[in-house]
Parts: C-alpha cells; structure tokens; sequence
C-alpha cells in the first residue's frame, strides 16, 4: 500500500502559459517524503534536530508524461521499494484526475548531520517504512 498525499498546482509553480515549471516538483517531492516519514509518527524536526540524523538523495531517475497546469490537483503514490541498511528506494507517482503527469525513483540515504556518513535505519523508522513497503514486480 502507498502513502497517498494531494497538493494543488500553485501559481508560482506554473510559468507564463500556465504549465508546471519543473523546478517546483522537486519541492512538491520533498514535501511528500516529508509527509510520510510524519504519517508514521516520526517528524524531519525530530530527525534533524533531535537525532541528528539527515536524509541527502543519492540518485533521482525522473520522467515527465504531460504537463500539469495551475489549479490542477497533484494526488501523489509513494511506494517504498526497498530498505537497506542505511539506503532507502522509493517511487513516485504523480497523476492528475488519474493519470501519470510525472514519476520518480529516488535513493535517500540517512546520514549523520555530525559527520555526514551513512547511518543505519533505526527500528521505529524502518517500521514505519515497512508500512508502505511495495517491492516492484
Ligand atoms: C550519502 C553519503 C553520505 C554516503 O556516504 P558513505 O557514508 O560513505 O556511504 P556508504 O558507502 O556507507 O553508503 C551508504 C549507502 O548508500 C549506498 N550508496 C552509496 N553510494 C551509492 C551510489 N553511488 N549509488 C547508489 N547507492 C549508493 C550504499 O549502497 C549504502 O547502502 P546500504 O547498504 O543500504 O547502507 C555520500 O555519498 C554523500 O554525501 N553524497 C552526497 C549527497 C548529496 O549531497 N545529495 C545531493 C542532494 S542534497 C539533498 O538531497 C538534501 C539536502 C538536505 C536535506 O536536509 C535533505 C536532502
């Protein structure tokens, strides 16, 4: 089962004529791992402030189907791929009225804010994960 977010096309995320600039999807994506790590109990305030633990990408492969336009609403699917040891895969499905208008695959990687070097997954992060666990086919 995905995590499952909307948020709507905003002014600023369109140009001139009115279609998504692309630069404003990689915020939108943010704010959708953002969104699961919470929905599992655990917020990004307590991971970087409290744990001192940060989650940089490694590796992104995106593609773009059809444009998006202002006022459209994005209903986002986030699949947890797979879970390594400090590595996690996740893809992102980004559909308008249900279809695909872009989607992403992403390798995050939690690291030490300290010394930013990789840190295993702790159990009640990797639990909450685990939640949306959907390895591909
Ligand atoms: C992530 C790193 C710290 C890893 O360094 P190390 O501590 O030496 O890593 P390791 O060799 O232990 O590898 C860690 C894991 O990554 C995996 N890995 C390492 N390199 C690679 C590559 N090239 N490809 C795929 N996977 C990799 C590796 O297989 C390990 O997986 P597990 O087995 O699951 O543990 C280092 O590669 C790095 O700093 N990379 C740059 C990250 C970066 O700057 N990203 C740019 C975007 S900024 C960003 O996304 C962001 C910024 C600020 C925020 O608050 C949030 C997000």
């Amino acid at each position: 089962m995905p995590f499952e977010t909307s948020q709507p096309l905003r002014f600023g995320d369109c140009d001139l004529t009115g279609i998504a600039y692309h630069p404003a999807y990689f915020s939108m994506l943010v704010e959708v791992n953002r969104a699961m790590f919470a929905s599992f109990g655990v917020s990004w305030e307590e991971m970087m402030l409290e744990r001192n633990l940060g989650m940089p990408v490694l590796k992104m492969d995106i593609g773009f189907e059809k444009p998006a336009r202002f006022g459209d609403v994005l209903d986002f699917s986030m699949h947890v791929r797979r879970i390594g040891n400090s590595s996690l895969d996740l893809e992102t499905f980004a559909r308008v009225k249900g279809e695909v208008i872009w989607s992403v695959r992403q390798r995050i990687v939690l690291t030490s804010t300290e010394d930013h070097r990789s840190r295993p997954w702790p159990d009640d992060v990797r639990a909450g994960l685990e939640t949306y666990m959907d390895p591909p086919a």
